[in-house]
């Protein structure tokens, strides 16, 4: 198999999150069966509300490990534990407080009382990557990143037309203007979500149908910043019909 980008498309929202986390249980099975050990990167909005409360509500869900899965964030908002804009909090009511995970095995990005500035937020993740990166990478080859994708074709929190979708350096960016409140973020890089072995993007409904469609036909980035997105072996598009109404038909690799 080759590492082009896959579009699956399933027949509704509900399918799609039942599907991915189906998915994704086996293939974090298999990933611990090879070595020991497997690493996920979180986002926040559709992917921890249809997808993570699925494999919560899987009945697959304890013949994981959980104990031997590392989670990180592709992106966190820069506001108080405990507030409802933070990813981390979503992602715990919908799986993380479920699971036996182990705490020293959640690596949150630092929220208001844990970093006195969004800029000391990002050295702080950028020095975590760092510490568990093989050899010379400034990141973790992470198993499996789930991301979402905005209707304006932003990932994590690269938004179209600003610059830190273009920036290869550091790991971990800052946005102080979010077009997407809340306003101050830290995002990994496109480098740094590229470095995951498989980057799993879940889409669904008709508002995310234009971007995911120029996306797939070659914009730029910049314009539309899933377009960047690769992972170093897989890169699939999980999608609902109404997301996959501009995909041109050649890429789609299967329609359920
Ligand atoms: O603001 C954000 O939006 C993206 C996309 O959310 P979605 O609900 O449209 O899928 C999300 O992936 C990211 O983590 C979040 O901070």
């Amino acid at each position: 198999m080759t590492n082009e980008r896959r579009v699956l498309v399933h027949p509704d929202k509900q399918n799609l999150g039942a599907s991915v986390a189906a998915r994704f249980i086996t293939k974090i099975i298999d990933v611990i069966e090879e070595q020991d050990y497997a690493s996920v990167v979180l986002s926040g909005g559709s992917v921890s509300t249809l997808v993570l409360a699925a494999i919560n509500r899987s009945e697959a869900r304890d013949s994981v490990d959980w104990s031997k899965v590392s989670f990180w964030w592709a992106d966190e908002r820069f506001v108080a534990d405990g507030d409802d804009e933070r990813n981390d909090k979503q992602n715990g009511i919908d799986l993380l407080d479920h699971i036996g995970v182990l705490p020293e095995n959640v690596h949150r990005m630092a929220n208001t009382s844990q970093a006195a500035s969004l800029a000391e937020a990002a050295t702080q993740y950028q020095a975590e990557l760092k510490a568990h990166a093989q050899g010379d990478d400034e990141s973790p080859r992470f198993d499996i990143t789930l991301l979402g994708v905005g209707p304006d074709g932003h990932v994590a929190s690269l938004f179209p037309d600003k610059p830190q979708v273009l920036q290869t350096s550091p790991t971990v960016l800052t946005i102080d203007d979010s077009p997407k409140p809340p306003p101050e973020r830290l995002t990994l890089s496109l480098p740094a979500i590229n470095n995951s072995q498989r980057v799993w993007l879940i889409l669904a409904g008709a508002e995310k149908a234009a971007s995911l469609g120029l996306a797939l036909a070659g914009a730029g980035e910049d314009q539309v910043p899933v377009a960047g997105v690769k992972g170093r072996k897989r890169t699939v598009f999980f999608v609902d019909k109404d997301a996959a109404a501009e995909v041109p038909e050649q890429l789609i690799a299967s329609t359920y």
